[in-house]
């Protein structure tokens, strides 16, 4: 196989691989530097528990057609795709064989951004979503638990250029999360394919 060691992590309830070196460190290299410079990034305020705060990160919301995204009481209106999203979405398209419609952009600026605790669940992805994260840039932590058996947990470093793949019931059952580091650390970027349809 092109992708070096596939990597089930066999979790209870869930379907998560974890391809580490999906994309070679110099695709990578170049993809985050385009990445950085030409996605449109933005700072939204987010309302959770009926608190409004901005998010702990950049965003930014694309797609191949005018479907939006909603969560944590924002509505993202799609931007179409850039050159360097549609090479990276369909090299994983050409993999997985299956067609994504929609991408969320993060950007972790420091170890100080984060993401929260939750699950991919909101109604438009529809029930059993399959979502395809990649990661460019720093190494950060990606920590999952399960929602109902407290002792389940999983943690696991994600690296320049890999790719994990949630599917089947992964979203029902955990929760994900990528926390604070005090670490001085540089720029992250994740990508999160999604079916919006
Ligand atoms: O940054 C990551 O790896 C996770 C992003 C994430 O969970 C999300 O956008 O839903
Ligand atoms: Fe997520």
């Amino acid at each position: 196989m092109l992708f070096k060691s596939d990597i089930n992590l066999n979790l209870k309830d869930a379907e998560i691989t974890y391809y580490p070196e999906f994309f070679n460190a110099s695709e990578a290299t170049n993809f985050f530097k385009n990445l950085l410079n030409y996605v449109k990034w933005q700072q939204d305020s987010i309302t959770i528990y009926g608190k409004t705060h901005l998010q702990p990160r950049l965003t930014c919301f694309y797609a191949n057609n005018t479907n939006t995204y909603k969560y944590s009481n924002i509505t993202m209106q799609p931007y179409p795709f850039n050159d360097d999203l549609l090479l990276i979405k369909s090299k994983i398209e050409s993999h997985l064989k299956v067609k994504f419609t929609s991408c969320l952009a993060n950007l972790y600026r420091d170890g100080n951004d984060s993401n929260g605790w939750h699950a991919d669940n909101e109604k438009e992805l529809g029930k059993n979503p399959i979502i395809a994260s990649v990661s460019f840039g720093a190494e950060r932590v990606f920590n999952l638990k399960h929602k109902g058996d407290k002792s389940l947990k999983a943690k696991l470093n994600l690296q320049h250029g890999s790719l994990l793949l949630m599917q089947g019931e992964t979203q029902d059952n955990w929760l994900h999360q990528i926390p604070k580091t005090k670490k001085i650390i540089g720029k992250r970027i994740n990508l999160t394919f999604r079916i919006i349809a």
